[in-house]
């Protein structure tokens, strides 16, 4: 087969990363994605010199997840600092400081990674130096702190962070950066006595090209294959799953040919640490639900009761508590909610773990009703009660809930003229069929539901107050879906698959980056919005993994505006409003600054200013 280098100018448009090298293993081509993935490329807050660890040096460390790092420390390399961790587990968080090859002992601090926590800190005293250290999982970031100086790191799966004090100065003579292992600056090579290279403020490059393959990256399972590749003795592949610099990536490996000779090999990467950074967090909301229910042993029973309930969010679960209470007893209710957040399914929940769940459940939508039949609809009529009317008559919808539950929603909008005959049958449960003279008992539980503010309504005599009394006995509030966006995770979980079946397409999966996007947006549609969105992403998606462009959401400023935090100077509130959009593209884009940049035309200097403010927040 025959196969053309891809131009320059083309590869930089590449999502994936790309590497050429010729059969010689030298490298050709090494495009900005894969220079961003591989760390070769980074941009450096403050500048130290080139330099090496000596004697009593000062070594604050923050890991995340102890033994992850390819080349990592491993817990015998602590002594190293003064510090004897025997019972150290791979995966531990690990906050330690300690000085080099001296016989002071070392102080640090472990949580292991089952024990779920927002934060885990450990402040000290050294040498009169104050120092922080801070893993926040919530965030993703991992903080090291020298008196105020703040060396802030966001990760993926892990970090770790390093930070080396002059023995004799105290000044920083070393910090960790992203790319460290391209960089070759993995604190076990730097506790081995290696050099460390200098950083500069601003973007550090290493050059690669023309550099051999084997000078950059160590010699591990995928940059064997593209050697065996670029030297005819694989063929090469499609997306293996591997990893490259301690990046979880699909790797894809073609020989590149000049007529029949083989002038080199490429290796495509496509980055998918991000969907198993959602995969861990979709496995800390599963935690932090058992520990919620488990806190919440005494009432687990409503946690079960509502499988068709999706979400374990702390006020759904408050919903759950409400309605199990309300399904124990016949208690009229109002459900209050903004549209598509699920008023509709909880009303059906409630009936079905009532004691008459086998008795009919009738919804009706009062606003689709014309004023004009709205009477004979709900309580029907006797045969020949108006023209037009069946034969026969007809029963209404109270008569065909008796004994189950009658469910109007949109009540909001039900006719104020009708308002004083449903207060009666509300009251009495007793009404007349229009046209009939015979009053009809009923025994029902009436569950009506409203996106509207019906207070406001009231006030404004758009619904009668007392009717308003009578069915605000035991009002149920759903939460909005952004007000409870853990619960995105179990919602997706519950509806791709759903629409997968229903559109009739393989199942897919969604990425990190998508689920990014969605937590960031703020529903204004709630569940119905989010099946819509997904529905046309199932559409659009051609291969297995749903990404964030085949997600049709605009974070605008309409998404925002619904706040009760204005009242302040207006200069502080549209400072915070800029800078949440800000966040949120920045978010968006991969916390890609130049897109970001281009997205909101702004300058250089402006976005730089945004980001240390949101760091410093
Ligand atoms: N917690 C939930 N779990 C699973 N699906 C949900 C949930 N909440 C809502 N949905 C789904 O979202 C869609 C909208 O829900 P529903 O019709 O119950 O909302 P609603 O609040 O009654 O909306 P409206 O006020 O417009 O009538 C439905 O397809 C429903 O199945």
């Amino acid at each position: 087969m025959k196969y053309q280098l891809l131009t320059k100018d083309f590869s930089e448009f590449m999502n994936e990363g790309l590497i050429y090298i010729d059969k010689n293993g030298i490298i050709k081509e090494y495009n900005e994605k894969a220079k961003e993935l591989i760390g070769i490329k980074r941009s450096c807050t403050r500048s130290h010199s080139k330099g090496k660890i000596n004697k009593n040096d000062i070594v604050i460390l923050a890991y995340t997840s102890f033994g992850y790092d390819k080349n990592g420390l491993e817990e015998k390399d602590l002594k190293k600092i003064g510090i004897n961790l025997p019972n150290l587990k791979k995966g531990d968080t690990l906050l330690a400081y300690g000085k080099y090859e001296s016989d002071e002992i070392g102080k640090s601090k472990v949580k292991e990674s089952d024990i779920l926590i927002d934060n885990f800190i450990m402040d000290a005293k050294i040498d009169g130096i104050k120092i922080s250290s801070k893993v926040n999982y919530l965030k993703r970031f991992v903080e090291i702190k020298v008196d105020n100086e703040k060396y802030r790191h966001y990760y993926n799966n892990f970090f770790s962070h390093v930070i080396i004090l002059d023995k004799d100065s105290k000044e920083i003579k070393f910090y960790q950066d992203g790319g460290y292992t391209a960089w070759k600056e993995d604190l076990k090579q730097i506790l081995d006595g290696n050099f460390y290279h200098e950083k500069k403020n601003g973007c550090n490059e290493i050059e690669v090209i023309n550099k051999h393959i084997l000078d950059i990256h160590d010699k591990t399972e995928i940059i064997n294959d593209l050697i065996n590749c670029s030297q005819n003795e694989i063929v090469g592949y499609k997306g293996k799953k591997s990893k490259i610099n301690g990046i979880d990536a699909l790797c894809t490996l073609k020989q590149v040919m000049r007529g029949s000779e083989i002038i080199g090999a490429f290796l495509l990467i496509n980055d998918i640490s991000r969907l198993r950074n959602a995969e861990v967090q979709k496995e800390m909301v599963y935690k932090k639900l058992k520990l919620a229910k488990e806190a919440l042993k005494n009432n687990s029973e409503y946690a079960k009761l509502f499988p068709k309930l999706i979400g374990s969010s702390q006020s759904l679960l408050e919903v759950k508590r409400l309605a199990y209470k309300a399904s124990k007893f016949q208690s009229n209710l109002l459900i209050l909610g903004e549209s598509g957040t699920g008023k509709s399914i909880l009303a059906r929940c409630i009936h079905e773990a009532s004691a008459n769940h086998d008795m009919p459940f009738i919804e009706v939508n009062c606003n689709s009703i014309p004023e004009s039949l709205m009477e004979s609809e709900l309580f029907g009529y006797e045969k020949g009660a108006f023209t037009g009317a069946n034969q026969k008559g007809k029963k209404g919808y109270f008569e065909m809930a008796n004994g189950g539950t009658l469910f109007l929603d949109e009540i909001g909008d039900f006719p104020k003229g009708m308002q004083v005959k449903l207060l009666h049958v509300i009251q009495n449960k007793k009404f007349f069929k229009v046209g009939g003279d015979k009053e009809i008992q009923v025994n029902l539980r009436i569950i009506v539901a409203t996106n509207r503010n019906l207070e406001k309504d009231v006030k404004n005599g758009i619904f009668r107050e007392d009717l308003y009394y009578r069915i605000n006995v035991f009002p149920i509030h759903l939460p909005p879906l952004r007000d409870r966006i853990v619960d995105i995770y179990e919602l997706i979980e519950f509806l791709l698959p759903r629409i997968c079946n229903r559109i009739g397409t393989n199942q897919k999966h969604i990425s990190g980056e998508a689920i990014n996007k969605i937590k960031a947006y703020h529903w204004p549609g709630n569940i119905r919005e989010l099946e819509n969105v997904l529905e046309r992403a199932v559409n659009l998606c051609e291969d297995k993994t749903i990404l964030s462009e085949h997600l049709k959401i605009k974070i605008t400023k309409k998404n925002i505006v619904n706040r009760e935090e204005y009242l302040r100077p207006l200069k502080e509130t549209m400072n915070s409003i800029e800078l949440e959009i800000i966040e949120n593209v920045y978010n968006y884009t991969n916390r890609d600054k130049k897109k970001t940049m281009e997205i909101l035309k702004i300058k250089k200097t402006k976005l730089y200013e945004k980001i240390k403010e949101l760091k410093n927040n």
